[in-house]
This record gives structure tokens, sequence and C-alpha cells, in this order.
């Protein structure tokens, strides 16, 4: 027992009573205060790298949504103990009634509520900077910022207050661009002092470095200390912002039952179809009907229709003939004959139906006849139908259920299920109506009663048979409940919920996604990986929890990439994520890709592998699920974990196409080379041997290995460059001859380049397979010659001119 726990209690009062004295509400700064590493401060060299990512990734977020291409500069000074971190960006400026709530308060922002991609999510990252920066070194953090449109800039000097997470300011000036340390006209400085230690330089680079490749349009300067110069990371010419994005609703698929209710109760909307087409994206008036069918389905069940008897077909009509008193011979016959008729006509009719038949045929007859055919009558006509459409229920399901399930069930088994189905429909709902759930149990106590030791009925079968008989029953056309009601009713809610997920609805737009595009993957890798093959995918947009996403794959291998396992490089919304890769999806998903089939190597089949070769995965998304507040590692989501897998896959079969090849060429180089020693020699033995003179072994070795053979003849002045294509496929080689001698009578077909007294004549022949091309002109004089071949691989190329 605690001494707490001794003293609690002692006098005789509540232990409650007691302990609710010392209980309070924590605000979320001393939560965070107690937890600094959910945010992913949990070391000086960690927190430094989070300190910097934090503002980085506001700073770019900033100026592209002001359409601003990003000069953003990185500062790192020491300071006695401490050292100290200045972010600074050209962006838009943060205005000074914000700047406070900015800085000072977590869980304030503008992103938390936007379905649209940005960096930012939460509104607590840079307060969270600014949480760790007072806690370890005790100073305020130090912010100016100018708006495009201001004068002069803002400075504060402020706190977090974690008792009440709100900013306590301790210095406010306002500074003219003169007194001001903001270099760029307009954005946003801040100078916070930290505990830390740069044993994270690599990590440190890395985001950098990495910030760089998937954000060409931005400029990062880093200046650090023990460098000389500030590592620069210049902004690729040409390299426009990102495509600008936009909110978007939530999409159908995507919202959960409390979100959805919470929705219900705030909208303006009164009708159902009215709701969804105001909150939701994709959702027109067509899509709604849809939506609300299936929400009919779930809340009312569907009726049953059957068919009217052929034989005999006087019983229907002389049954609602009969049910009609008092309104004349005449009326009351065409009534009767008009409705057994259209009921005949009819596959199957719904109570529902029958009474929507009635009442046309009445309203008809009524013009015609001049008669009144009132509620009763009409109510009698449709009870005395529907007592003959439902007479016979058994032969109806027989054929139904007989459809329904596999040839080895026997007639019995059917027509024992189809009686007892029949009993079921007809001990239930008068009009046949019944929701799934229901018809299920129907089929379930049927074929229970049914089941013995001789006869089986198992799942497959029973499924079967409710798709069957689901599938023909009908939706009624009730009204559905109203928002407020749906509102006030979990079950109803969630069965309109249910509707919405069951509903085909177009996937959501992009717009509010900003892919980095497979080019530009691609693009980026070059830029930073020297490597002798680069491929990239992009998936099409998918959705999770309401949120679109998209998965973008690159992978460059060879070159000068170091073996070993492979490097693997995440980012979500255009953020490297630098830590936790053992808990991020994209690690799980690249480990469970059997890498062998691709041609990279993998001990014992799964996990890492290995090879010279990086692997770049990018979520982009309006929320990415990440598994904590720091935002380093992706969720395991399937729906997520399905695209990464199919983007890597995608990218990783153009890596499999290109290893093979080079396998083969590899094979082919090698067999070249064997037999480039042996011909020689076996033409010097069989020379011996015969004693005859050497035999020409000029082309053999290009005709051995299929090659394309490019062979120089010279004969006086006239040159012929002979093309021999011994392959099986025509090709389409750049042939460039440089001569030192201005060439003369050239073809049509050759173009002729002098640059500095050297001529480059170039043809670009087809060479049918298994032909020769010739191709001549002439250089007078000592000429000298160079020739160069493209579009053939070196190893299929046998040069001898
Ligand atoms: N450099 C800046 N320029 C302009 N506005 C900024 C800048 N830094 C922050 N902001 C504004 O302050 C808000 C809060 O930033 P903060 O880093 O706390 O959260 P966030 O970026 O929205 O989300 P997260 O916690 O996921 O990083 C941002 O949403 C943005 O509106």
């Amino acid at each position: 027992m605690t001494s707490f726990q001794s003293t609690l209690g002692e006098e005789g009062g509540g232990i409650a009573e007691e302990l609710a004295e010392g209980q309070r509400a924590i605000s979320i700064a001393e939560f965070f205060e107690k937890n600094k590493h959910m945010l992913g401060f949990d070391s000086g060299a960690r927190g430094l790298v989070t300190a910097v990512k934090e503002a980085v990734d506001n700073a770019l977020d900033a100026t592209e949504e002001a359409g601003i291409k990003p000069d953003i500069s990185i500062e790192i000074r020491e300071s006695g103990d401490y050292y100290t971190l200045i972010v600074e960006d050209n962006g838009p400026g943060i205005t000074r009634e914000q700047i406070p709530k900015v800085f000072g308060k977590l869980l304030y922002g503008s992103r938390f509520h936007a379905r649209e991609q940005s960096r930012g999510q939460q509104g607590i990252g840079i307060s969270a900077a600014v949480l760790y920066s007072q806690l370890t070194s005790g100073k305020p953090a130090k912010i100016t910022s100018r708006t495009q449109r201001s004068e002069t800039a803002q400075y504060f000097e402020l706190i977090i207050d974690t008792d009440t997470n709100e900013p306590e300011i301790q210095v406010e000036e306002e500074r003219a661009p003169g007194e001001s340390e903001l270099s760029p006209t307009h954005g946003t400085r801040i100078e916070m002092e930290m505990e830390a230690n740069m044993r994270a330089r690599q990590q440190l680079h890395d985001y950098v470095k990495h910030t760089a490749v998937v954000n060409p349009h931005a400029r990062l300067v880093l200046d650090e200390p023990g460098l000389d110069e500030p590592r620069r990371y210049e902004r690729v010419e040409g390299a426009s912002l990102p495509a600008e994005t936009e909110e978007i609703r939530p999409h159908p698929h995507g919202v959960e039952l409390g979100t959805l209710i919470k929705m219900l109760n705030a909208t303006e909307s009164y009708s159902v179809s009215g709701f969804l087409q105001e909150e939701f994206t994709r959702v027109g008036s067509k899509t709604a009907d849809k939506v609300i069918d299936r929400f009919r389905d779930r809340h009312f069940g569907r009726e049953m229709g059957w068919s009217a008897p052929r034989e005999p077909e006087t019983d229907l009509e002389t049954a609602i003939e009969d049910s009609v008193a008092n309104k004349g011979a005449e009326a009351t016959a065409t009534f009767a004959e008009r409705v057994a008729d259209t009921l005949q006509s009819r596959e199957r009719t719904a109570h529902s139906e029958l009474a929507g038949i009635v009442d046309t045929v009445a309203d008809d007859v009524e013009d015609e006849f001049d008669a009144n055919f009132g509620d009763t009558v009409r109510e009698n006509a449709v009870e005395a139908a529907w007592a003959v459409l439902t007479g016979d229920l058994d032969s109806d399901l027989y054929a139904l259920v007989d459809e329904a399930t596999s040839t080895r069930k026997d007639d019995a088994t059917v027509a024992g299920i189809a009686e007892r189905l029949a009993d079921k429909f007809r001990d239930g709902d008068p009009t046949h109506r019944a929701t799934r759930a229901t018809l299920v149990d129907y089929v379930d106590r049927s074929a229970d009663l049914l089941v013995s030791e001789e006869i089986s009925f198992g799942e497959t079968a029973r499924e079967n048979v409710v798709e069957a008989v689901w599938e023909t029953m009908r939706t009624v056309p009730d009204d559905v409940p109203k928002v407020r009601e749906v509102a006030g009713e979990r079950d109803v809610a969630s069965e309109l919920l249910e509707a919405m997920r069951e509903t085909d609805i177009l996937a959501p737009p992009t717009n509010c996604l900003s892919p980095i595009t497979a080019e530009l993957v691609e693009a980026g890798l070059r830029k930073e990986f020297d490597a002798d093959f680069y491929a990239a995918a992009t998936r099409d947009a998918e959705v999770h929890g309401g949120d679109p996403f998209i998965v973008e794959a690159g992978i460059a291998y060879g070159g000068e990439l170091e073996d070993g396992t492979v490097d693997l490089l995440r980012f979500a919304n255009r953020v490297p994520l630098v830590y936790q890769r053992g808990a991020c999806a994209t690690t799980d998903v690249v480990k469970g890709i059997g890498w062998r089939n691709y041609g990279l190597d993998q001990p014992g089949g799964s996990g890492m592998p290995n090879g010279p070769a990086v692997i770049m995965i990018h979520v982009a998304s309006t929320n990415v699920p990440f598994t904590s507040e720091s935002k380093d590692a992706i969720a395991n989501i399937p729906a997520i974990e399905d695209e990464i897998e199919l983007a890597i896959r995608e990218a990783a079969r153009d890596l499999k196409s290109y290893l093979n090849k080079r396998r083969s060429m590899q094979k082919r180089r090698k067999k070249q080379d064997v037999l480039g020693k042996i011909l020689p020699e076996m033409a010097d033995k069989l020379s011996e041997v015969t004693d005859r003179p050497r035999p020409n072994i000029d082309g053999a070795l290009a005709r051995i290995m299929n090659n394309v053979s490019v062979e120089r003849e010279v004969d006086g002045d006239s040159v012929t460059l002979i093309v021999e294509n011994h392959s099986d496929r025509n090709e389409d080689p750049e042939i460039t001859d440089i001569v030192s001698v201005e060439p003369a009578d050239l073809p049509e077909d050759a173009s002729v380049v002098d640059l500095d007294g050297e001529w480059f004549v170039k043809w670009e022949p087809t060479v049918p397979a298994g032909e020769t091309v010739e191709l001549t002109y002439t250089a007078s004089g000592d000429a000298e010659f160079d020739v160069d071949v493209d579009g053939i691989e070196a190893e299929k190329l046998t040069v001898n001119a």
C-alpha cells in the first residue's frame, strides 16, 4: 500500500471526495510539456531536427499558399551551452493579432479543418518547438513577421503559459524595415534558443536534402556550426510552384458514424437528399437518389413481389370484381379486367405496386364511367388481388430457390425450403416486406427446420437463396425520414451510413492534392542520386476516411549508389520522414514484397532487400494518418498500404526488366569475350592443321553473335561504311563518321556539320534484318576517320572501322 493509499479515507471520510480535491483539468500545453517525445522532442539532437522541420514545413506551406516561390534560410548558431535556431521565409507573413496564437498556443492553426493537402495538419508543430525551447533554455521565442501589405514588421518575444495554453507576451514592438532583422520585404522569422546538440547532423542534412528533392521550386540555405560556407540547395531552373490545391468536402465513402451524426446535426438541409448533395463531394441528385434507395432498403426493408397465376386467368378478375360493390356492372367489370390484365402482364407485383396500379385504373374508370371509386373500394380491391397473388407462394419460391442452388440439391430439398420460406412470408409482414437481415433469418430458419442427416443446406446455399430472393424484392416508395429524425436516432443514421458506403460513387476530385508526379519524382532522384537506372510511378487517387490520397514511388539503381541494404526515402505531403522508419507502413510494405522476383537480393525472401538502390515513396493526402503527433511514420491503414504496394510494384517492374536486360547483356558480353579470344586461335590452328592460308574471320564474330557490324572500306578517295545486320529485327542505328578532311559526294540522306576542322557526317539508315546497307562518300587526301554508332547496345554491336 502506498503512503497515499494509507492516508486516504483515514477519518472515515469518502475516498471519492478526497480524490476529487486533487482532480483538475489538464491543459494541452501541460500535457505535452510532460510528453514532449510524442511531438518528436525526445532529445537535444532530435529536438533540433524536429524544430527545423516544423519551421521549414510551415514556411513552405505559407509561401506556396501565397503563390510565392519559397526562399528559406535555416541558421543554427552555438550560444554557449545552447543552440539558437533561426528560420526565415519570404512568405505572406502573419498578422499582429495571429502571431501570439500561432506561436504561443498549442492546437491553433489554419489546416486542421481543411480537406486540402498541406504539410501542417494539427496546429501543434511550431508552438511545440516554442514550448521545447522555453522548457530547455528558459528563453522566450523571438518572432518577426511582416505582411505583404504592411510597411512595418511586428516583433514579439513570447512564451507559452502551460497552465492555460495561452501565449504570454513579454515584448511587443512595431519595427520599421531598417530596424527589423527580417531580410525579405515580407515573411516570417522565428528565433528559438534550446538545449541541443549536433549529433543528429546526418538526419538534419537528410531532411533538408530530401526536402530539396521533392520541392524543386524552393531555394533552401542551411548554415550550421563548423561550416565554412552555408549549404545551398538551389531551386531547379524553371520549376514552378506545385499545382494549387482546393479544399474539398468529405467523400461519402470515408466518414465515420460519429462524424455523420455531427454533420447531420450541423447541416441546414431539411431532406436527406439535400444534405447529401450539400455536404459531400461527388453527390448530385442522381447519386443522392441511389443512396436514398439503399437507405430505404435498410430502413423499411424491401417488398416481395409475386406473379399473377397464369391459369385460370379468370380467378384474379373474378376476385377483384367480387370485392367491388355497388359501382355499376360495366364500371366494375372494366375495372376488374384492367387491373387483372395489368397484373397478368407483369412478371411480379409487390404490394405497393399493386396499390399504385389499382389507383391508376380506378382514376381512369372514374373518369370514363362517371363513377366514384373511393378509398374503401380501392382497399378492398387491393386486398382481393393480393390474396390471389399470394395464393401460391410455394411454387413461385420453388423456382427461385431451384435456380439459386446447385443441381445437386434434390427436388424434395428445394421444395422443402420453398415451402418453409413461403410460411415465413405468410406469417410475417402482411405486405411481405422484409429487411435483408429478416430475410437471412427466414432462410436460416427454413433451412434449419429442414436439415437432417440426409439433407444438408450449407452457408453458400443459404447465401445464394438470400441473394436471389433479395434481388427479386423491390425497393419501397416510402419517404425516408428527414435529417432531424436521422440525426436523433443512432441506428437510423447508421442505416444511412451503410447506404452511403454501399453506393458506387465517383472517387473524390484530386484538385485538393498535389502529387509530385512521376516525372518529377524521377527528376528529383536524378538530381540527388547518381544511378544507372531510374523509374517512377504515380497512382490514381483513392479514398480513406473521406480523405483522398495518392501514392507515388520511385526507384534508383546502380551507378554510384552503395551496395548493402536498400535505402528507403519516405515522404508525406512532400515532407521527408526522418525518424521511426521501423514503425512506418511504407517500411512494412517494402519488407513484405518478394524482391527476388524483381531482381534484388532479399535474404530469407522477406525483409528489406539488398542492392545498390534507393526506393522512394510519397503519400499525399488531405489527412495523412500518422502513427503519432510527431508525424514520423504512416499508420498501417490497409487501403493506403495496398496503394503503396501497387506503386512500388509498378516501378519495380521497370527495374526488373532493366535488370533482366542487363543480365542478358552481361552474358552476351562474356560470350563475345570468349569468342573474340577463341576465333583467331581456331583460325590459326586450322591453317596449321590443313596447311592452308589462315581463313578470313572478319565479320565472323558479328555473324555468330547476331550483331550489327560496321566496317570501313577505303578505296582511294572513296570511303564506304558497310553496315550488316545479322540480327532478326530491323535496326535503326545513328552512325556518325568524324573525318579530318572535308567530305564530298555525300548522298542525300547524310547530313554534315563542320566543327573546327572536323567534319561530322551523320546517317540514320534503317537496316532490315539480315541485310546490308552501304554508306559511301569521298574524302580526298590523307584523311583520318573515327566512327561513332548510337541506337544499338554496345553488346550487340561490332565495329571494325
Ligand atoms: N511561417 C509562417 N508563415 C505564415 N503562417 C504561418 C507560418 N508558420 C505558421 N503559420 C500559421 O500558423 C498555423 C500553426 O502552425 P503550426 O506549425 O503550429 O501547425 P500546422 O502547421 O497547422 O500543423 P502541424 O502541427 O501538423 O505542423 C499554421 O496552420 C499557419 O496558419
